[in-house]
């Protein structure tokens, strides 16, 4: 069994469709440092989330990157769609001419060993709003013709951000 600390229900539903371990969530919002990096966020998450409950755990830090806006809102994507929503994001970007971004996750796994992570990315381009599945951005990011919140949770996980970082997790989870 693996223990996921997150606020995000988003999140936990798609790791536990993912990892070949049952995934048990943890709704415990550990402190987040601020940072440009997300390994460095998520790194100190799952040490602080790891002293706070005492067993492994593993965290995720995501963010979305848009290009032409300098990787705006990036690490801060929380707290901008909490502040601004994403249409006003999506309104920022398509003042620009490049409508190109990406999202990226960093899982971080802490044992007594200490921490690991591992990184995915994916990239797409800033639209209108479509779709009513996902959560966060997905409405205004589309990759290949689909936004994500227009896919099936399944065909969201199997080229998302989230979904690679998973699999290199599961991978190496597998190897240990
Ligand atoms: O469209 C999206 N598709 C995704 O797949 C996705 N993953 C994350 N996000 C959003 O990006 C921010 C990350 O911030 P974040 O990593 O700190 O997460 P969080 O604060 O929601 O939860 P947590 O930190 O307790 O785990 C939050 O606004 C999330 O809603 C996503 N948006
Ligand atoms: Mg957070």
């Amino acid at each position: 069994m693996l223990r996921f600390v997150t606020s995000n229900a988003g999140k936990a539903r798609e790791a536990s469709q993912y990892l070949p371990e049952a995934v048990e969530r943890v709704d415990y919002d550990y402190p987040e440092i601020q940072s440009d990096s997300l390994e460095a966020i998520a790194t100190a998450g799952a040490r602080d989330a790891y002293r706070e409950i005492g067993e492994p755990v593993f965290v995720d830090d995501s963010g979305l990157f848009i290009d032409a806006l300098g990787g705006f809102p990036g690490p801060y994507s929380s707290y901008v769609d909490e502040k601004l929503g994403i249409e006003r994001v999506q309104a920022l970007a398509a003042r620009e001419e490049n409508d190109r971004a990406r999202f990226r996750t960093v899982v971080a796994y802490a044992d007594d060993d200490g921490v690991e992570t591992f990184e995915g990315t994916v990239r797409g381009r800033i639209v209108a709003p479509r779709g009513s599945g996902g959560f966060g951005y997905d409405p205004i990011f589309e990759h290949r013709g689909q936004t994500f919140a227009e896919m099936s949770p399944e065909e969201k996980n199997a080229v998302s951000h989230r979904g690679r970082a998973l699999a290199a997790f599961g991978d190496w989870l597998a190897e240990r």
